[in-house]
């Protein structure tokens, strides 16, 4: 099986490029099945959950070409299949957005039920709500959800709570449908704006991504396109904590620092230099951190997916932290590793208690979903000895080359068998 092995490693230094956005591809490649032409699309991580994207995809119809180290072309002329088969759901949950698109384009879709993962269980119920908003008949039975629609009519849908998932299912279900849809309390995350921004240069009408309200004006068709994806802010906190847990000086390539900014926040109070650039920011530390209380939130708000890399930086900080974890109801399973290296920390309910330590020392780990694998190889980098991290096919999920990436910028960190 293979390892992340990770040694003590002060003082990281250099340049380290993030790579295109996950979270912003997956949806991006969902919706070029509103399309019958051609997408062209740039700055694709190299990362397992694109590949399981781009595998469900060709299962529908679609014809997928790697055109350069991180370009797609993907042709959907035909849809051939309009059922999205368990081993590709159940390898990846953000494969149940292609329900949208799918009911949208063919009238009906069938889709296995992603269910829940180790951070929660992560329902579908507002998915399901806005589909049926839009005049789909939804069954969920034996596992799968089938929808059928005779045809998509705009609909006001309120969300009861801004899903980042529910919001782009229901703008690319709309995206074809007639009249207008208006999504109140949508999501705001900037990969909805990226969403939003691909589909309008299909010649789709997205109107208002990025705050609480989306109008949707449903087109007949969309046309060929090209679009190159947002760098991933997730990607860029990590090693941002990574400059900063370390004492260490590095610059961040690829980065909107308007992204960025509730962790670029939160460094400066932990007690970071951090200055901003256009397309870069640096971030240099003299190792002694501060301690800070983190809530997470819906964007602009603390993103929970940096919750667990903070829990890792705060367990060195000099005094007692508390993190606030509301969007997932089982997001801490990385403190019980963490533990194992020496970190004090108390789960209480939602909230985290951390105190401060200077020695944390090496132990065997586990990943338990990718943001948990990213702290303890944050944390291995402070701690005396070894940390060998396992289950590291989470990490390889949302970090296209991650140990490459470190050992460039000093860090004593390998794959081993
Ligand atoms: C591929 C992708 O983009 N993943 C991101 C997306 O996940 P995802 O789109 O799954 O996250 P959501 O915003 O939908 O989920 C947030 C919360 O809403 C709940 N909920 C969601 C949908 C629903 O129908 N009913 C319901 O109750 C979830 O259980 C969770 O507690 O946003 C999360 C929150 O920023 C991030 O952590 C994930 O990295
Ligand atoms: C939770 C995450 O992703 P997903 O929604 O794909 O599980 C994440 O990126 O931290």
């Amino acid at each position: 099986m293979e390892k992340i092995i990770v040694k003590k490693s002060m003082g990281l230094k250099g340049n380290i490029k993030v790579d295109g956005s996950k979270n912003s591809i997956l949806p991006i490649l969902a919706s070029t099945l509103l399309s019958n032409e051609e997408c062209i699309l740039h700055e694709i991580p190299n990362l397992k959950d694109v590949e399981v994207m781009c595998e469900l995809l060709e299962v529908l119809g679609a014809k997928v070409t790697r055109i350069g180290e991180n370009s797609l072309n993907i042709i959907t002329k035909d849809i051939k299949n309009c059922e999205a088969p368990y081993d590709l759901i159940s390898k990846m949950r953000a494969s149940f957005l292609v329900m949208g698109p799918l009911l949208a384009r063919c009238g009906n879709a069938k889709i296995y039920m992603p269910g829940g993962c180790a951070i929660g269980t992560r329902p579908i119920d507002l998915h399901l709500k806005g589909f049926k908003a839009l005049g789909a008949e939804v069954i969920s039975e034996n596992g799968y959800v089938n929808s059928s629609a005779k045809k998509i009519i705009g609909s006001d849908i309120y969300l009861d709570f801004p899903s980042v998932g529910a919001t782009e299912n229901i703008i690319m279900a709309a995206t074809l449908g007639e009249g207008e849809t208006i999504i109140e309390n949508a999501a705001e995350e900037p990969e909805i704006v990226d969403l939003a921004n691909f589909i309008n240069s299909m010649g789709g009408n997205v109107i208002g991504a990025g705050t609480k309200t989306i109008r949707v004006k449903g087109v007949k068709e969309l046309h060929k396109t090209e679009h190159t994806v947002i760098p991933d802010r997730i990607e860029a906190g990590t090693y941002m904590v990574a400059a900063v847990i370390t004492g260490g000086d590095l610059i961040i390539d690829n980065v909107l620092s308007s992204h960025v900014q509730p962790v670029i926040a939160k460094l400066r109070e932990v007690g970071a230099h951090i200055e901003e650039y256009e397309d870069k920011i640096r971030v240099i530390s003299n190792g002694k951190i501060k301690p800070v209380d983190i809530k997470t939130l819906p964007y602009p708000g603390f993103p929970t997916d940096m919750q667990a890399q903070f829990m890792a930086l705060l367990s060195i900080a000099e005094g007692t932290s508390i993190i606030n974890e509301t969007i997932f109801e089982n997001r801490f399973m990385h403190a019980n590793e963490l533990m194992r290296m020496g970190v004090d920390v108390k789960i209480e309910g939602n909230s985290a208690v951390l105190k401060g330590k200077n020695n944390l020392s090496g132990a065997k780990v586990k990943a338990t979903d990718l943001r948990a694998g990213a702290a303890l190889i944050l944390a291995g980098l402070v701690s005396e000895g070894e940390t060998e991290i396992t289950d590291i096919h989470h990490i390889k999920r949302g970090y296209a080359n991650i140990v490459e990436k470190l050992q460039k910028i000093g860090a004593n960190i390998k794959y081993e068998q």
